[in-house]
């Protein structure tokens, strides 16, 4: 039996339908990446599984029990950082949710904060940053969340291709360790190449809605190009 599945899941807002009868399980420890063109309903399909959106018909099934949300760590599009708290506290404020003592999670935190070059930055407010910067908290915000679930849509956009690159074998290494499981979505297919074991083309007119790419063959160019084929973009 799975660790996740989600039955039938479909939502249209009024006449607008965005997800049709969407159908997949999901095993304990993997890691996914979703693509697919702006638009196709990646973000509307994380907010009903994180429980922020109600679908219009559907079941997720968490652990064999029907369930309304599953239990995650939701890192959204938008970074959604409180202004008036500086980013040590942005950083902890889930983990303190979970009843985590402050001292505990703000030692984790402070080891944490240089790994995701924010050295120096932990006494800074949300306004003093670059974007990159704001992502990069948001980033270590979901990873310290200690959900056994990460959603994170399009968690490197903002940041440049070093950094990028720095973070997301990072975020490997901790998922590896810690083996939680992991979705994530993504316009850029390297990200998809480097960091997930599983991926995931959504689509708008095929069903069903999302092809699970396992059979992608041969070395790394290889597979590059048969996502790029996959997302309808030319080489
Ligand atoms: N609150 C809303 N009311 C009506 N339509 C909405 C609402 N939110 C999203 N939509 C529509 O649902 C569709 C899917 O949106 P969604 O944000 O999930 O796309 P996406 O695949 O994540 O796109 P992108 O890659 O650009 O972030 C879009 O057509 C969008 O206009």
């Amino acid at each position: 039996m799975a660790y996740i599945e989600i039955q039938h899941l479909s939502h249209a807002f009024a006449e607008h339908q965005v997800l049709s009868d969407i159908n997949f399980t999901i095993e304990q420890g993997a890691s996914i990446a979703l693509l697919g063109a702006s638009g196709v309903g990646k973000s509307i399909l994380f907010h009903i599984l994180a429980g922020v959106m109600q679908p219009s018909k559907g079941t997720l099934i968490y652990e064999d029990k029907s369930v309304d949300c599953l239990p995650v760590s939701y890192m959204q599009q938008n970074d959604l950082l409180i202004p008036w708290y500086t980013v040590e506290h942005n950083v902890i404020l889930p983990a303190l949710l979970q009843g985590v003592k402050r001292q505990d999670a703000l030692l984790r935190a402070r080891e944490y904060l240089p790994l995701f070059g924010l050295s120096g930055f932990g006494r800074h407010y949300p306004h003093q940053l670059s974007g990159g910067m704001r992502q990069r908290v948001a980033l270590l915000r979901a990873i310290m969340h200690e959900q056994p679930i990460v959603l994170m849509d399009e968690p490197f956009s903002a940041l440049d291709a070093l950094t990028s690159y720095e973070l997301r074998m990072f975020v490997k290494k901790i998922q590896q360790e810690q083996q939680f499981t992991m979705l994530f979505v993504t316009h850029n297919v390297d990200e998809a190449l480097d960091l997930a074991d599983e991926i995931w083309v959504m689509h708008k007119t095929t069903t069903p809605q999302i092809k699970k790419m396992n059979a992608l063959q041969g070395d790394y160019l290889s597979k590059r190009t048969q996502l790029w084929q996959e997302l309808g973009l030319c080489m």
